[in-house]
Formats: structure tokens, C-alpha cells, sequence
């Protein structure tokens, strides 16, 4: 993607921990001891069946959900002590589903988190929304209402929201997983850059394409637990859980 304008525009790259995470809801312990660390800069892919709870890792590691035992760290410091928001101003996450507000135009979308949570003012919040709209080739649909934009734009368009936030860490949920199978590809490019332009992420995603030729690191998840973690190379090609072959087998 031809971007004339960085998408990752921030201080150093921040390293994310979690330690021995555990969540349950009623009697359904759906975390069960998760360890997870994504060193700065890099990306972790994090696969496994549906169910195993690789959305509510990313939701507890950013706090939406409280873990009911262990550490979440940033550069190794722990950040269960601070405010909530503080925490999740620093992860940018994106969903399956872009949850653009649909009244607005794309440009508002964009700026709407940097006037209301930044403090920015109209002018310099418009004029950040445009830069970033432009680091995801959109700047061209500013003044656009999001159903008029492709699945993949509208994506694009909540990745550049995200950023307009300057997150030192990004989140991404089955991000590709609504899309239809053409309008990928521009998304997974997207992610891509943000990973090769040095951003810490976390990954959830059924492409194991991406997940292989992208991530540093993958990790596997299985009933809450993490059951196997290394270099994609390693997963891929010498997975050594039974757990982690059958999985492989099902999906490849
Ligand atoms: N808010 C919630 N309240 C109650 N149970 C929940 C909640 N969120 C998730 N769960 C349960 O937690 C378990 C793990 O769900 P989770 O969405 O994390 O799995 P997943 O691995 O991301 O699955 P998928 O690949 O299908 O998205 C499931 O049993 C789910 O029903």
C-alpha cells in the first residue's frame, strides 16, 4: 500500500505481559492461567478453536474485563493499579465488526477520540484524522458517510481511528473475519506495515497465512490455557502438542 504518510507516529515501542491470567464467568472459567509476552515491537498471532478464549484475553489484557487472579505489565511495570482508561488509551483495539458511528462522516470517526479523549480542537483533530486517513489510503473518502465505503475501507477506517490515538499497542480481533475474501487482502497489507513499521501487537486471527508469515510469534491457545507458544516456523511446521496438530490439521 503506497502511504505517504507513516501510520505509526509514537515513542518508543512498549513490551506487553500477561502473568498467570486468570477469568471466569459464573462457573465457566474461561481463562485459566494465561502467560502471554509480546516483546516491544514485535507482533504475536494468537490462534485456537472458538471458545478457547482468545477474545477475552485481549479483553482482560486491556482491562475490560478484570482478571480475577494474576499481573498484566507494561515494560514490565504492572498497570493494575493504574486508572482502567489509562490503560486502554495506550492499546488501540480493533474488532470483527468496524463500528463506525454511521451519521458521521469517515473524517469524524477519526477525529472524534483525539477531540473528546486528546483534548485536541477542531481544526488540529480534522487535521490529524486527514494525515492518518492518509497513512491508510482513505484520505480521499474524508468527507464520505462509512456505508458508502467497502468492508475493507470501513476497516481501514477503524485502524486509522485507532491510531489517531497514537496507542503504543494495538489489538486486533479476527479484524479480517467479517470481510468478504477480496477486501482481506488490503486489510492484512495494512497490518502488516503497522507490524513491519515496529508497533507491539496482538494479533487474534484465523489467517494462518498471516499469522505465519507476519508474527514473530504465535501462540496457541486451547479451554483457556495457552498449550503451545514459539516462532511461527516452530508452530507450523513443528508443532509438538497433539492439541496444536489436530487444531493444525482442521484449519491448513
Ligand atoms: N461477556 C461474557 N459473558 C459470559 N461468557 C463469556 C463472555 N465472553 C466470553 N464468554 C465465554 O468465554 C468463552 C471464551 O470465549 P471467547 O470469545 O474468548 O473465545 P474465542 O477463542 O475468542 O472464540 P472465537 O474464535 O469463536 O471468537 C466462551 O465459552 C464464551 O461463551
Amino acid at each position: 500500500m503506497a502511504n505517504s504518510h507513516p501510520l505509526v507516529d509514537r515513542g518508543a515501542a512498549v513490551s506487553l505481559t500477561g502473568q498467570d491470567l486468570h477469568l471466569s464467568f459464573g462457573d465457566n472459567h474461561v481463562l485459566r492461567g494465561v502467560d502471554i509476552h509480546v516483546e516491544a515491537g514485535t507482533t504475536t498471532t494468537v490462534i485456537g478453536p472458538s471458545g478457547s478464549g482468545k477474545s477475552t484475553l485481549l479483553r482482560v489484557l486491556n482491562r475490560l474485563h478484570e482478571p480475577q487472579q494474576g499481573d498484566i505489565l507494561i515494560d514490565g511495570r504492572s498497570v493494575l493499579k493504574d486508572d482502567p482508561d489509562q490503560l486502554r488509551r495506550r492499546i488501540g483495539m480493533v474488532f470483527q465488526q468496524f463500528n463506525l458511528f454511521p451519521h458521521r462522516t469517515v473524517a469524524q470517526n477519526v477525529e472524534l477520540g483525539p477531540r473528546k479523549l486528546l483534548g485536541l480542537g477542531k481544526d488540529e483533530a480534522r487535521a490529524l484524522a486527514i494525515a492518518q486517513l492518509e497513512s491508510v489510503g482513505l484520505a480521499h473518502k474524508a468527507d464520505a458517510r462509512p456505508s458508502t465505503l467497502s468492508g475493507g475501507q470501513q476497516q481501514r477506517v477503524a485502524i486509522a481511528r485507532a491510531l489517531a490515538m497514537h496507542p503504543q499497542i494495538m489489538f486486533f480481533d479476527e479484524a479480517t473475519s467479517a470481510l468478504d475474501p477480496e477486501l482481506v487482502k488490503g486489510v492484512l497489507a495494512l497490518m502488516t506495515d503497522l507490524s513491519e513499521q515496529g508497533m507491539t501487537m496482538i494479533v487474534v486471527t484465523h489467517e494462518m497465512g498471516y499469522a505465519r508469515d507476519v508474527s514473530d510469534h504465535v501462540v496457541f491457545m486451547d479451554e483457556g490455557m495457552v498449550v503451545e507458544t514459539g516462532a511461527p516456523e516452530q508452530i507450523f511446521t513443528d508443532a509438538r502438542s497433539d492439541r496444536l496438530k489436530t487444531f493444525l490439521s482442521q484449519i491448513l
